[in-house]
């Protein structure tokens, strides 16, 4: 049966859930597409489609199944669902690089938590403008404390600069929604036009040349390799060339033969667009999570560049002692996670707490640009985030 082709009537918009794990997350993803569908602007996913690893859930061309679409009455969004564990930072920092706004699920039972913190955090380096605050299983705190959370969460937002007096705090219910209890179906509405009013359009660079940062990579037997992610500026079409980068092996080229975003084809793809892209006769091992696809000729790889860093203090997570010249973190570009040697010049030693400017020197080349933001991770956990500034 021929798939029904994806039609653009309404702005689209990436957001997503972050937040400690077991605030919610999955719970208010699934209870966002019932409520929706009950509207009839999306289809109900349960939970249990929603918290499966990727990889059993690799199948057809389809897109990463953490991944959600629906639409509200103005906007068609897809929506990611970004695990709270520590160990998948890895995953809230390319997924949360694609982000035009995030609902940051907060327990009112909990309040905050470290991974609270951390996402905020990594949400403001990463350049996600706009937060709107879920504070969820409202339905089993008391009123005097949830209060205080709210308090509590507004401080945080303030301090990494999101104007925490101003963002939508709404008060939810996602197991209670999800149950169909009206009081909390309409809480989650509540937060749905939040969502709406708060996180603007975003300006889209469409005329950009090409640009994809490589988030899954996926094999479809008899018809080839498929790539997917967020095109973050540009336009594809079926048809177009282009170019694979950031192998050792150097640059691939190929053609696009094929595009859909969940599960519907496009004839075009542009800024913003999450997408999955069929690539002609590309070698499953030649692409892989961190690469880029882009029109040919149209960026250049490198690996020296100056950059404006922020090394977190130990309160919030970071390093108890100062980086010196010869520190060699991992650095989490784009989809990428590259390991790289930082020179800090005359300065010679930065502190926690402290805003430096540096050089790195990455351990092979990436597709960089001046602006492009970045986080530096040490034995699984962030310690600095910072902007490239110039390329050497
Ligand atoms: N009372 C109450 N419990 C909830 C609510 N939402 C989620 N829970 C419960 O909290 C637990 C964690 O929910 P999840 O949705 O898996 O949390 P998560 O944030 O996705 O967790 P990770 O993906 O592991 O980070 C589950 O036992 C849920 O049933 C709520 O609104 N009220
Ligand atoms: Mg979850």
């Amino acid at each position: 049966m021929p798939k029904t082709a994806y039609v653009r009537t309404k702005p689209h918009l990436n957001i997503g859930t972050m937040g400690h794990v077991d605030h919610g997350k999955t719970t208010l993803t699934a209870a966002i597409t019932k409520v929706l569908s009950e509207r009839g602007t999306g289809t109900f996913v349960p939970f249990d489609r929603i918290d499966r690893a990727p990889e059993e859930a690799a199948r057809g061309i389809t897109i990463n199944i953490a991944h959600v679409e629906y639409e509200t009455d103005t906007r068609h969004y897809a929506h990611i669902d970004m695990p709270g564990h520590a160990d998948y930072i890895k995953n809230m920092v390319t997924g949360a690089a694609q982000l035009d706004g995030a609902i940051l699920v907060v327990s009112a039972l909990d309040g905050i938590m470290p991974q609270t913190a951390e996402h905020v955090l990594l949400a403001r380096q990463v350049g996600v403008d706009h937060i709107v605050v879920a504070l969820n299983k409202a339905d089993a705190g008391d009123d005097e404390l949830t209060d205080l959370v709210e308090l509590e969460v507004r401080e945080l937002l303030s301090s990494h600069g999101y104007g925490g007096e101003s963002v939508p705090v709404v008060r939810v219910s996602g197991l209670r929604a999800l149950e169909g209890d009206p009081r909390w179906t309409d809480s989650v509405q509540a937060l749905l036009d939040a969502v709406d009013t708060y996180v603007p359009i975003p300006v889209r660079y469409t005329d950009a040349p090409f640009l994809l940062p490589v988030e899954n990579v996926l094999t479809i037997t008899g018809r080839g390799t498929v790539v997917t992610g967020a095109v973050e500026r540009g336009t594809v079409r079926v048809g177009d060339r282009i170019e694979v980068l950031g192998a050792e092996s150097g640059p691939q080229f190929s053609t696009v033969t094929s595009l859909e975003t969940f599960g519907k084809p496009m004839e075009f793809a542009e800024a913003g667009d999450n997408v999955a892209l069929l690539l002609r006769g590309m070698p499953r091992d030649a692409i892989r999570r961190g690469h880029v696809v882009a029109a040919p000729d149209s960026t250049v790889p490198s690996r020296r560049f100056t950059a404006r860093v922020y090394v977190l203090s130990a309160k919030e997570g970071g390093r108890t002692t100062p980086v010196t010249t010869g520190y060699r973190p991992q650095f989490y570009i784009r989809t990428a996670d590259v390991v790289g040697d930082i020179d800090l010049g005359e300065l010679a030693v930065a502190r926690p707490g402290d805003t430096v400017s540096l050089t790195v020197e990455l351990g092979r080349d990436v597709p960089l640009e001046s602006g492009l933001g970045f986080a530096i991770r040490e034995g699984g956990r962030t310690v600095g985030a910072g902007t490239v500034t110039e390329l050497i």
